[in-house]
């Protein structure tokens, strides 16, 4: 369960305006995230992470106070251990497939597993410029999961990948989520193609 009440001071191009979510995440829920561009979904999820600082406000996960401003407690995104799947993918540009995901498991037969999910086990070898964009976003998803997140935040995680590609992982990501139990905020700007897999929406309408 992630329980928000944030704000953020956001600065656009069009001048500036505030972001402000009030909003409970089911334990083990699936959400999909929509709105206008730059409403702020990306800056939420990143304050969710703890990777942007919110102006005010609290963010509890699973009875844990994350971030609670008045108190003046503000969890590192390392103790939240979420698993997120950047837009950009933010992959290291030396680390070959294996090596991302020895980063961040020592766990062999899971690293299999999750290999075998993102269609990468005869490319281990490979660094990020030698993947197609759709195998690229793969690892940042199978990297996301190595940690066995109880969260996971994922920005347009399915952009580059093709429809069949994309039906199919749907599918063995379902269950895995199931598995870890845990609670998954997925900004799409596609939310129709998430129907297998979500339960929950939450609009966020901009500034
Ligand atoms: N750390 C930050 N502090 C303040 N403002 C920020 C910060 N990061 C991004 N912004 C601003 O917040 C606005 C929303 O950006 P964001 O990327 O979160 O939108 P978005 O809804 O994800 O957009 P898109 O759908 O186009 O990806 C932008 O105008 C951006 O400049």
């Amino acid at each position: 369960m992630i329980d928000v009440n944030i704000e953020k001071r956001l600065k656009g191009y069009s001048g500036a305006g505030t972001l402000k979510v009030k909003h409970k995440f089911a334990a083990g829920s699936v959400t999909t995230i929509h709105g206008p561009s730059g409403a702020g979904k990306t800056t939420f999820l990143k304050i969710v992470a703890g990777l942007v600082q919110a102006d005010a406000g609290m963010i509890t996960a699973n009875n844990v106070t994350w971030l609670d401003t008045g108190n003046k407690i503000n969890l590192s995104s390392q103790a939240r251990r979420v698993g997120f799947v950047f837009q950009d993918y933010a992959l290291f540009p030396n680390m070959s497939v294996m090596q991302h995901m020895q980063f961040a498991t020592t766990d062999k037969p899971w690293i299999d597993k999750l290999l075998h999910l993102g269609k990468l086990e005869t490319l281990t070898i490979h660094k990020p410029h030698q993947l197609s964009g759709g195998q690229q976003q793969r690892l940042a998803i199978i990297r996301a999961l190595a940690i066995k997140p109880q969260i996971i935040l994922m920005d347009e995680p399915f952009s580059a990948l093709d429809k069949a590609m994309k039906a199919e992982l749907m599918d063995d990501l379902g269950s895995i989520f199931s598995a870890l139990c845990a609670t998954v905020l997925i900004v799409s700007h596609n939310p129709d193609e998430l129907v297998s897999i979500v339960n929950e929406e939450l609009y966020i309408a901009g500034v």
